[in-house]
């Protein structure tokens, strides 16, 4: 079967410093995948350049088998393809409901116009409820953004995600900053997204205890390249990922949380 994402020797140049170096990668569609590798392995700018913020120096995506080289984030996100969105886009001084009717109107390209009226708006409505209820923040509907906890926030940007409707879901560390009571409701809102079967899931996330409860498989980034990829017990049994990166420059502390 075809990946429905794939990439061939993508990388990407920073000065002298390959920040991502040769990396051929795959997913099936429906498939969870976790991404690690120490501070600096370049997770985040493998994001960047699958969701099209970089541009490779070398290398493609292919998006079910056609390449994305031409296309713009907005249109890659309208193609499938779907960035988890920052705190730094949710607007604060909005309600949590508000936020989330962006996002859909963002998809769905609505303008104002009056004739078109009560009813679209309120499928809209309807519909960033159940997303907001899918990541656990139906109560919440009518609060500020601003006034959201942190972890709050980072519900909210999933719920956003989820608002474009996209197949393929790029969630870059949603427990980052997070207390440790916070963690768990990410973990549940994360695993219900998974088992509700009809997603792609790519997860950059450094709590090894959420990686292997979630994912089918997990890749390793050390220096830019990949160091391997395989089911969760392939790399946790992995010698070359234990030696690079499990057993010693990773942060014992950071696996264990
Ligand atoms: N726009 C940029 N210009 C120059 N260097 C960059 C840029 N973006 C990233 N880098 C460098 O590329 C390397 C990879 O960074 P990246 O943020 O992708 O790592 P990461 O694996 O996501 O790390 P972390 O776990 O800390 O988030 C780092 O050395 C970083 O300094």
């Amino acid at each position: 079967m075809e990946p429905i994402i794939r990439t061939e020797n993508l990388s990407i140049q920073f000065g002298g410093h390959r920040a991502v170096d040769g990396v051929n990668f795959k997913m099936q569609a429906k498939h969870f995948k976790s991404i690690i590798g120490p501070n600096g392995a370049g997770k985040t700018t493998f994001f960047n350049l699958l969701s099209g913020e970089l541009k490779p120096t070398e290398g493609e995506i292919f998006l079910r088998g056609k390449s994305l080289a031409s296309d713009s984030s907005i249109e890659r996100t309208r193609k499938g393809l779907g960035r988890s969105f920052q705190i730094t886009n949710v607007f604060p001084n909005l309600t949590v409901l508000e936020n989330v009717r962006l996002a859909v109107q963002s998809r769905e390209k609505v303008r104002f116009n009056f004739i078109k009226h009560y009813l679209q708006y309120k499928a809209i409505t309807n519909e960033a409820v159940e997303k907001l209820e899918q990541v656990l923040l139906g109560n919440k509907v009518n609060a500020v953004a601003s006034q959201l906890s942190h972890g709050e926030k980072r519900k909210l940007e999933i719920a956003m995600l989820l608002a474009l409707n996209t197949e393929i879901l790029l969630l870059d560390e949603p427990t980052a900053g997070m207390s440790l009571e916070e963690v768990p409701t990410i973990l549940e809102v994360i695993r219900s997204i998974k088992e509700q079967g009809d997603k792609t899931i790519l997860l950059i996330e450094h709590k090894m205890d959420m990686i292997l409860d979630l994912s089918d498989s997990i890749m390793v980034l050390f220096n830019g390249k990949l160091l391997a990829d395989g089911t969760p017990s392939e790399i946790m049994d992995n010698e070359t990922v234990q030696n690079a990166y499990l057993g010693g420059l990773y942060d014992e502390q950071l696996i264990k949380t």
